[in-house]
């Protein structure tokens, strides 16, 4: 039976924690050969050295550096949309995020508070014109760290649509206090889902 690639991405995750955990170590370089070998074996399983087509085609963010499941950068996020429109996640950062000593890159909170913004958008997008929604602008308030391995939500809401413009807001809070706050411009593009062959909507 195949194995779904969300496995395998899961077993690179674990494995890429367990690196930022140890020291140097003479076992280091018969581990650094096996990685090797494995992906010696990954890599006869492909031939197009630039396979966006399988990210446009797919029905669902596999992909993407934040939920996706397939991708082992992502943690993944879930995230949740309520009936009002907010768009939501829980997440418990780790290692692989980490900045300042225990405590989240900042980066990385642009590149959460980024997605959920994003997917807060295109969640609602009547009246708004059918372009795929990119981020035009991007503005952060940091007012407190926010603490590794503690549980954090990311959340966000569209706050208005003007046209092709659309605005969402949003934070990331730990303990029920708002650690980073942002506000995004999001625009709809002049391409359209429908001018990308085979594409399936997306942001
Ligand atoms: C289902 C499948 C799943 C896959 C999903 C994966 C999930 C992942 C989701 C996560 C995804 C995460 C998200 C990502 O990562 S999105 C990727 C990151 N973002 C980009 O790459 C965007 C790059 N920029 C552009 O493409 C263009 O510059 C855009 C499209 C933004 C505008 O270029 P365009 O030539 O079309 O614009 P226009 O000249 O007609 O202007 C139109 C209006 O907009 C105003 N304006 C323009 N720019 C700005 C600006 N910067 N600030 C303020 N205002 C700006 C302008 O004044 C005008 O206003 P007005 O005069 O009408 O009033």
């Amino acid at each position: 039976m195949p194995a779904p690639l969300e496995d395998v991405a899961d077993a690179l995750r674990r494995m890429m924690d367990l690196l930022l955990r140890v020291d140097d170590d003479p076992a280091l370089g018969h581990i650094t050969s096996e990685l090797h070998a494995v992906s010696d074996l990954l890599e006869a399983e492909f031939d197009d050295e630039r396979p966006f087509d399988k990210m446009l085609h797919s029905d669902a963010p596999r992909h993407d550096p934040v939920s996706g499941v397939e991708n082992a950068i992502a943690p993944p996020i879930v995230v949740e949309v309520d009936s009002d429109g907010t768009a939501h996640a829980e997440v418990d950062f780790g290692l692989p995020y980490q900045g300042p000593k225990g405590l989240l890159h900042g980066g990385i909170s642009a590149l959460f508070l980024d997605h959920v913004l994003s997917l807060a958008n295109s969640n609602n997008r009547s009246g708004v014109d059918n372009g795929f929604l990119v981020t035009a602008q991007l503005s952060l308030r940091y007012h407190k760290p926010v603490p590794l391995f503690e549980r954090a939500t990311v959340s966000a809401r569209q706050t208005s649509i003007d046209g092709r413009k659309v605005r969402a807001a949003g934070e990331i809070s730990v303990g029920g206090e708002v650690a980073v706050s942002a506000e995004g411009l999001f625009i709809a593009t002049r391409i359209r889902p429908a001018d990308v062959p085979g594409d399936k909507g997306g942001a």
